[in-house]
């Protein structure tokens, strides 16, 4: 990716100045304050497609400097928004090992651990992401909050991996697995706006659905996702730890923040 980071003199603070729609309007993320928050009782359980990948399936796990990604495939899709929207990758965005706080979104202003998203566009109108990202009806990111407890045994089919993608650029084929295993089991409780990107271009092309529950891992599987990771390349002499690759909240303006759950 290009030259922009989370903190310093490329940070969030000044990605306006070389990414005007940074600078914008509907800028995720976003914190879910109760005040603000309204049933919408139209909004549907999201029902999600061929998730349960085969282990047959190879995936491309790989270090973009800015998070882990994992390549997805284009069977997947979230088949029950107003249009057909195919995976295209999922990441994460968390803390640090001193502070094991890293999620985009908030509730009340509580950061969650970590945040996993499932980036998906729209196949009915797109014929590709790349054409999609810029749209906006172009995307459809699945949210996921995350937060240490409970040993998470579907999290070991990337963590187990991470160790092959220490450096910016790196990248590894893994099997497939069942990504449905990431999300929470409730489907049919989330938050839902229209928001953007959460990084440059922070394009304002995405229908954001972040689930009610969290999902948990554990402290060390934290420790690991926190610690293994460098945004640098292997061969720089100064490596640059990969952590707090989160953005800060942004102003929610007169957007409304739809909610599918009563309290
Ligand atoms: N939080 S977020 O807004 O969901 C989000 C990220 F935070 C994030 F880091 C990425 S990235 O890893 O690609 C690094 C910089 O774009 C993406 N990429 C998306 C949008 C950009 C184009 C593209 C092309 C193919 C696959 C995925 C994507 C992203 F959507
Ligand atoms: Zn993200």
């Amino acid at each position: 990716g290009a030259k922009w980071t989370y903190d310093g003199p490329q940070g969030q603070d000044h990605w306006s100045e070389r990414y005007p729609y940074c600078g914008g309007a509907l800028q995720s993320p976003i914190d879910f304050e109760s005040g603000l928050l309204r049933f919408d009782p139209t909004l549907r359980p999201i029902e999600v497609q061929n998730y349960n990948l085969s282990p047959n399936e190879q995936l491309t796990l790989g270090n973009n400097g800015h998070s882990v990604q994992l390549s997805l495939s284009p069977m997947m899709s979230i088949s029950s928004l107003h249009n057909q929207y195919t995976a295209a990758q999922l990441h994460f965005h968390w803390g640090s090992a001193s502070r094991p706080a890293g999620s985009e979104h908030t509730v009340n202003n509580k950061q969650y651990a970590a945040e996993l998203h499932v980036v998906h566009y729209n196949s009915d109108k797109y014929p590709n992401i790349s054409t999609a990202v810029d749209k906006s009806d172009g995307l459809a990111v699945l949210g996921v909050l995350v937060e240490v407890g409970m040993f998470n045994p579907a999290f070991e089919h990337i963590l187990k991996f991470i160790n092959g993608i220490k450096y910016r650029d790196q990248k590894v084929k893994v099997p497939g697995f069942n990504i449905r295993a990431l999300l929470p089991t409730r489907l049919d409780e989330y938050y839902r706006y229209d928001g953007s990107l959460t990084t440059p271009p922070c394009y304002p092309s995405v229908l954001w659905t972040v689930f009610r529950n969290p999902i948990t891992i554990s402290r060390k599987q934290f420790l690991t996702l926190a610690t293994a990771l460098y945004s640098s390349n292997a061969q720089d002499s100064a490596p640059m730890p990969l952590n707090n690759n989160y953005r800060k909240t942004q102003p929610v303006d007169s957007r409304l923040i739809l909610v599918s759950f009563k309290e």
